[in-house]
């Protein structure tokens, strides 16, 4: 993906309010568990003859509450706090329901470690805790409001009630979880897109190509391979700016770019080091080869003019320097560029100028 639509992407994604991810990633969850849990509870209720006024609440709390607790943070200013409310209000319930089961074993242990799997997943230890005590304060209102009770043995019918809440749940989580970390590891390589590449160009960018630029030279301690360093700086671009706008100088880095590209081999590493500046490291290269190599890109840009504003004839200068035992850091390497690209500039311009050899 070209950094460009990284930024795209990411900017898209920003665009939603903080939060909202989580409340879209919870709804079928919430609704298949209040569903499948429901029918585990609404089978012990049946198995204990239990009130008749817990049907509707059963219902209401199984099957209207998922939309509304959806709804309810959709609209909330903050998403992520009112999901973390919703999800206390279920562990509320799911205490409220375990003290109307009196306690059945089976259902009940489902229903809590359910509710814990939910809250970890979501919030970590700390709405663990919070789900704890709401789970707790749950289960107080239900023995208050409906008596103590205590019925641990499960009948057939509420084991086959229990089974599909008990088979279909994890994987739903796993299935959520799993997109989660693909979305997770496409951001991260938007992320990593962003850091790395310039967006008007796609080449890499000026942190990113120093950086190689360091280990190139590291590498070339060790080894001696030969390398060189092309400093190459478009002419007159402020000119290109004042003259037929801003939108034409980023074509025109953008031609140059392509152009740079094509002509480059794959293992070369080009970045865009500043406004109309342009770096590559040529490898098992001498600077006299690197220098047939600008000239082949000096002479491409003459003989296409980038189409805008019916076709602009652009220039480049170019600067190219070796590494050598005399340098004391990759720093100095790129100087002796950047003073060959100065000499190139001085003596008028669209020419390649080679740093002078020293002695090894
Ligand atoms: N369109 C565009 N212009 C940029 C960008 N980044 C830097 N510039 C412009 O590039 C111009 C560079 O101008 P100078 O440093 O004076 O260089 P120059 O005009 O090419 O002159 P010489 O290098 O001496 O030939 C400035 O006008 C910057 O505003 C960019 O991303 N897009």
């Amino acid at each position: 993906m070209a950094a460009g639509q990284a930024i795209a992407a990411i900017a898209a994604s920003a665009a939603h309010r903080p939060g909202m991810g989580l409340v879209h990633r919870v709804y079928v969850p919430r609704m298949l568990g209040l569903g499948l849990g429901g029918l585990a509870v609404g089978a012990t209720l049946q198995q204990r003859d239990a009130l008749y006024l817990l049907w509707p609440l059963l219902v209401g709390h199984a099957l209207l509450w998922p939309h509304l607790a959806h709804w309810r943070a959709r609209r909330a200013p903050q998403p992520r706090r009112a999901e973390h409310v919703n999800l206390l209000a279920d562990a509320f319930g799911g205490g409220f329901w375990l003290a109307a089961m009196a306690f059945n074993l089976l259902p009940s242990v489902l229903v809590a470690t359910m509710l814990g799997m939910n809250h970890l997943a979501v919030g970590g230890l700390r709405l663990f805790r919070r789900g704890l005590m709401a789970l707790a304060l749950g289960t107080v209102t239900g023995g208050a409001l409906l008596g103590w009770e205590l019925q641990p043995l499960a009948t057939q019918a509420t084991v086959a009630a229990c089974l599909p809440f008990l088979v279909s749940y994890p994987l739903v989580i796993g299935i959520v979880t799993y997109r989660l970390s693909l979305r997770l590891a496409e951001q991260k390589a938007q992320l990593r897109e962003l850091v790395q590449f310039d967006p008007l160009t796609g080449l890499l960018n000026k942190m990113h190509w120093h950086a190689q630029m360091e280990s190139e030279f590291a590498r070339w301690r060790r080894s001696a391979r030969p390398v060189a360093l092309m400093l190459l700086d478009l002419d007159h671009f402020k000119r290109i700016n004042d003259e037929h706008g801003h939108p034409a100088g980023d074509e025109v880095l953008r031609h140059f770019s392509r152009l740079l590209r094509h002509h480059v081999r794959e293992a070369d590493v080009a970045g865009r080091v500043g406004g109309e500046e342009f770096a590559v490291l040529v490898h098992d290269c001498s600077a006299e080869q690197a220098q047939f190599l600008a000239r082949r890109v000096r002479a491409a840009l003459a003989a296409q003019p980038v189409p805008v504003a019916g076709g602009l004839h652009v220039t480049v200068s170019v600067g190219i320097a070796e590494p050598g035992r005399w340098q004391r850091d990759a720093a100095q390497w790129l100087a002796e560029a950047d003073a060959a690209l100065y000499t190139a500039k001085r003596e008028g311009r669209d020419q390649v100028c080679l740093a002078p050899r020293r002695p090894r």
